[in-house]
């Protein structure tokens, strides 16, 4: 099933900013949101997170309703945002047996996954740090160990690549197909449309806070008659097109 997002309206108070925003991300698939700036990605984003309570429409996960069944809704996803979020207070090995914890995960059990992440990310030596320790790359990448480590039925990751090197971006692209390959559904926002091509299944473009087109990297090209290879330069084309509108 997946994540659903049928007919959703919604916003901030007086700002409405999305209409009827319709599209799937089925299980085992992975979807890009793209759009310019203020096209309406992060606001997606904070509907589905339960930041945002929808004005009209619905998001439901795997059969399960934002607004009738929250807890259990938001239960189901990993969440990596753009900027890292971390307990000032808390060492590193704290910070994630807390996010289990609060997952309902097994320690015991989860630890060697968990493990394996801190390795993959050079922090396997650092449980003991406070995040004041962590540079901006490391911030970072606790929040992906956090994220992966939960192998949720939905897993959203705001920006992928900001702030990592090639080697953790190519990482990142690996533990997201595997988390594909597990069934789970994977909703990314990027800017970066022609390296995510290589990965993605759909992208959703956002256009002023309506979903203009829906489909694989290549149907995205050849609406645009682009290619595969620069689809960047659909941002040039949406920037003319709003400037025309003007
Ligand atoms: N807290 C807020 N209160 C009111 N309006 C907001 C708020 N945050 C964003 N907006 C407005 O919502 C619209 C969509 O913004 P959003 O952050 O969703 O865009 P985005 O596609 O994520 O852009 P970016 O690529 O810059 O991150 C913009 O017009 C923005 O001004």
């Amino acid at each position: 099933m997946g994540l659903k997002i049928n007919n959703l309206s919604g916003g901030y108070a007086g700002n409405n900013v999305l209409k009827n925003i319709t599209f799937d991300v089925p299980d085992g698939k992975i979807v890009a949101l793209i759009g310019l700036n203020g096209a309406g990605k992060s606001t997606t984003v904070n509907h589905v997170i339960g930041e945002l309570q929808p004005q009209m429409g619905s998001i439901c996960l795997n059969g399960t309703n934002i607004v009738s069944e929250p807890t259990m809704f938001k239960s189901q996803i990993a969440y990596i945002p753009e900027q890292p979020i971390l307990y000032d207070e808390l060492t590193l090995g704290e910070h994630l047996h807390l996010m289990l914890a609060a997952h309902d995960i097994d320690n015991e059990t989860s630890w060697t996954r968990v493990a394996s992440l801190l390795t993959l990310f050079r922090l396997e030596n650092k449980l003991n740090w406070l995040p004041i320790h962590f540079s901006k790359g490391m911030r970072q990448k606790v929040m992906l160990v956090s994220a992966f480590m939960l192998n949720a039925p939905l897993l959203i990751v705001d920006e992928p690549f900001l702030g990592l090197d090639t080697l953790a971006q190519r990482d990142v692209i690996q533990l997201i197909q595997e988390q594909a390959r597990l069934g789970n559904s994977i909703l990314i926002t990027t800017h970066l449309l022609a390296s995510a091509a290589s990965f993605v299944d759909q992208f959703v473009v956002l256009y002023e806070g309506k979903v203009r087109f829906v489909g694989s990297p290549s149907e995205l090209a050849e609406e645009n008659q682009l290619s595969v290879n620069n689809l960047d330069e659909l941002f040039d084309l949406m920037q003319r097109e709003l400037a025309n509108e003007g």
